[in-house]
């Protein structure tokens, strides 16, 4: 049995224009101690699905759907049962640190209240346990960190310490959105390699959310991409990398920068933009933005199909490549 199963997961958002359909049936699963990316452009429905996981949706959303989590259902939970898969179960963390972080109090009495309150810890136990994770984290003289307040840390620093505080009570599932957008890319690379030492380490199963292919590529297993709240593509990590076959995946992947070139602005990427969700074409929500473009596409909305290579995709192009 999978650690989550999600199915048909949707997220609808009533406004003044009508409803907003930001996550449209989607379907993935996780395993214990795996990684899965989930990748598209800004919009495309990755950080709705996550708040849809952890209950926390804004006022005019809603969610429906299957959602198995260690064998329970966790869509339509009362507050109070989220809070407790919250704390203790799932943890996350974005992209800025200080929405986890409180800047007025010490980082190890932030540290240590996760632990007496959720793990019953003596002062003196949480005290020893949040040096130990600080330096689990790699975190330089973490005995001594324990005393400064979050705006004393470097943005990389102050994301181990957001880390650390995520993996406290040994979650079974990370969901990392965007966690190192705001950094630079030296830092990036370490917060990766970080991470998933970390998951070998507490064999936590991680959902990495991000618009860049490339920061998915190394650490994750599989790899779902998403566009208009809908799955593109959805594959071994190894297979969506190496051998993308989406026009979408494609377009996304030419976007990444090259070690090997110092041209930024050469890079292509794809040309125009997502669509409006309140006004999706007919078909394909890809159609205006794809080069293998047909008349198929304009007005029927391709299926999400298992090819022989146990990957899916949706694409109407694909299909008539291979028929
Ligand atoms: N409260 C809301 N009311 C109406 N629409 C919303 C609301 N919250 C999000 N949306 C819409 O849901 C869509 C998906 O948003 P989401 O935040 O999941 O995108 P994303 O892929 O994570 O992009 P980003 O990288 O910019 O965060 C967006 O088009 C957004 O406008």
């Amino acid at each position: 049995m999978s650690l989550l199963s999600i199915k048909n997961l949707e997220v609808h958002f009533s406004t003044p224009d009508g409803t907003v359909t930001a996550v449209n049936k989607l379907n993935f699963s996780l395993e214990a101690g795996q990684t899965l990316g989930i990748v598209g452009e800004s919009g495309s429905g990755k950080s709705q699905t996550a708040f849809a996981l952890m209950g926390l949706l804004a006022k005019n959303g809603k969610v429906s759907g299957e959602a198995t989590f260690d064998g329970k259902s966790i869509v339509g939970l009362s507050e109070k049962e989220l809070n407790r898969i919250r704390s203790e179960k799932i943890a996350m963390i974005f992209q800025d640190p200080m929405t986890s972080l409180n800047p007025y109090m010490r980082v190890g009495e932030q540290l240590m209240e996760v632990l007496m309150l959720h793990k019953g810890m003596t002062k003196a136990d949480a005290f020893e346990e949040s040096v130990r994770m600080l330096d689990a984290v790699k975190m330089p003289e973490a005995r001594k960190r324990m005393k400064m307040f979050p705006h004393e840390f470097s943005g990389g620093m102050r994301q181990r310490v957001m880390i650390a505080m995520a993996l406290l009570c040994r979650p079974q599932l990370l969901i990392a959105d965007e966690p190192t957008t705001a950094l630079d890319v030296t830092v990036q690379a370490q917060i990766m390699t970080l991470l998933s030492e970390l998951q070998r380490d507490f064999n936590t199963a991680i959902i990495m959310i991000t618009h860049d292919l490339g920061v998915v590529a190394g650490i994750c297993d599989k790899v779902l991409v998403m566009y208009a709240g809908r799955t593109m593509e959805y594959g071994s990590a190894r297979d969506i990398f190496y051998r993308p076959s989406h026009p979408y995946t494609q377009g996304l992947l030419s976007a990444i920068p090259r070690l090997d070139s110092d041209d930024m602005a050469a890079l292509p990427t794809i040309p125009g933009n997502p669509p409006n969700l309140l006004k999706l074409p007919q078909g394909c929500p890809f159609q205006d933005r794809c080069q293998h473009v047909s008349d198929i596409c304009r007005y029927s909305e391709p299926e999400l199909i298992t090819t022989s290579d146990q990957r899916q995709r949706a694409c109407h192009w694909l299909a008539e490549e291979q028929a």
